[in-house]
């Protein structure tokens, strides 16, 4: 795990003291419109994002593409619509590709997304662009990016460690063709290639060669939007060889696409309802989605919930009893802080399988989870790939939360039921969700007798 940056800034995780009864709008998912900028600014014409998630991530993606050289406008549409606004009202980007050029700095913060993604984009530019980021970013993952960039054409100055801070020369093209990658650690490695693949003269073709490949959903995102988008692409899903994907070089076209809400960052909220026996709509829930987050309807129920997807949205309801999980979480592991923090509140064990890549994640994931649980009184312990937790009695103290923001929603979660607990830098949650204390308590403002817990 990585160190614990000092933050002094202490959240009391307001307590909740009955059933929430709320309709909580989650904004845009981070994978969705960061995928959609990349998409929107190699494409042949403009584009619009509709809904874009701002956050942290989101907004990192955008300024390096602008640095780039890529034009992205953030407009407010009203209903009326002219000419140049896409239809109906909301927030809006505009996206104007452009020739992209260096020199250019790109700053990653902590975002796989933008660490992933950008330096195949890079490889394209005219010119050097330089990536770096947040402490944590250097101990990222990248290698997979790297070789594969390197084999297909492009010229990379990098470490001895195979990771950022790195340069990528842009040679204005890159040749493309087939590369054999390790993409276990990360599933970012395939999407980053597959998405700026149309613009390789040859195309390219990923053939994963590693023995386990996590988070299924998100590639899936990636050949879906990529498809919708104009490009051609051959998976193992379309018939292909397995764990091998092609994209067949081609023009994108300019979108006008809806974002999704954030179905991951729905999690705190849905298990709101299920620890306090009361009922949340999430609206706009897509009835088909690549979200990983659209798994929390069945895991939520096999932890004592129902729910039921109407016109209003997801409405989710518990009744207070919390039934423990057995589950391989490896297609889904960005839900893991908030379903360990909801299995630690439950009335049976849960093991949580197949995520041994959290490690790796904002920080240890399974580190993290361990050991904050258990300095709240919590029995957790780690596998060689999960996590495996027996409910105990908890009470309150101040929960670490590493810079990473779901280990703060994943705090909150448990401080609906456990008084006392105060969330280290909740502010944290900016990385995809700004608005989370907000919308929390907003969420629990429909509780009788919600409380705030004092400081300690
Ligand atoms: O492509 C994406 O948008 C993501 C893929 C996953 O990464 P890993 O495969 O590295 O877990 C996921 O955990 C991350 O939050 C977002
Ligand atoms: C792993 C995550 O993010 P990133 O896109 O930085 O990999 C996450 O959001 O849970």
């Amino acid at each position: 795990m990585t160190e614990n940056p000092a933050h002094t800034d202490l959240w009391p995780a307001p307590l909740a003291t009955g059933a929430v009864d709320a309709t909580v709008t989650v904004p845009g998912s981070k994978s969705v419109t960061n995928r959609a900028l990349v998409l929107a600014a190699l494409a042949s014409e403009p584009g619009w994002l509709r809904r874009p998630l701002r956050s942290r991530d989101t907004l990192l993606m955008a300024e390096a593409l602008r640095a780039m050289g890529v034009g992205i406008e953030e407009t407010v549409s009203s209903s009326s619509g002219d000419a140049d606004s896409p239809a109906g009202s909301g927030e809006a980007w505009r996206v104007i590709p452009a020739r992209l050029r260096g020199p250019a700095t790109v700053d990653v913060g902590n975002a796989g997304t933008v660490m992933r993604f950008l330096p195949p984009v890079a490889s394209l530019a005219d010119g050097p662009i330089r990536f770096d980021g947040d402490p944590r970013s250097y101990e990222r993952p990248l290698h997979g990016v790297i070789d594969a960039l390197r084999a297909l054409g492009a010229r990379i100055d990098d470490n001895e460690r195979g990771a950022l801070p790195l340069t990528v020369h842009g040679g204005g093209a890159l040749e493309g063709g087939t590369v054999e990658i390790d993409a276990s650690s990360s599933s970012q490695f395939v999407s980053a290639l597959l998405l700026s693949g149309p613009r390789f003269n040859q195309g390219v073709e990923v053939r994963h060669t590693g023995s386990v490949l996590p988070s299924m959903p998100h590639i899936r995102m990636t050949v879906d939007m990529l498809r919708q988008a104009g490009a051609q692409v051959d998976t193992p899903e379309s018939g292909g060889e397995p764990n091998v994907w092609r994209v067949s070089p081609s023009a994108l076209l300019g979108r006008d696409v809806v974002i999704e809400p954030d179905l991951s960052n729905a999690a705190p909220f849905l298990a709101a309802a299920l620890i306090t026996g009361g009922r949340v709509t999430i609206p706009d829930w897509p009835e088909r989605t690549t979200q990983p987050g659209d798994a929390l309807r069945e895991i939520f129920t096999a932890m004592g919930g129902s729910c039921e997807l109407t016109e209003a949205g997801l409405v989710f309801s518990g009744t207070g009893r919390i039934t423990g999980i057995d589950a391989d979480l490896h297609e889904v592991g960005e839900l893991t802080p908030v379903i360990a923090a909801v299995a630690a509140l439950a009335d049976s064990e849960s093991t949580l399988r197949g995520i041994a890549h959290l490690r790796l994640h904002e920080t240890d994931r399974l580190a993290a989870l361990a050991k904050e649980i258990n300095e709240l009184g919590g029995d957790v312990t780690e596998t060689a790939d999960g996590l495996h937790i027996r409910p105990r009695p908890l009470h309150g103290g101040v929960f670490h939360t590493y810079e990473d923001h779901r280990l703060a929603t994943a705090a909150a979660v448990i401080g609906l039921a456990v008084d006392g607990v105060q969330v280290e830098n909740v502010a944290t949650t900016a990385k995809t969700l700004p608005d989370f204390p907000e919308l929390w308590t907003g969420m629990l403002g429909t509780v009788a007798g919600a409380t705030t817990a004092p400081r300690v």
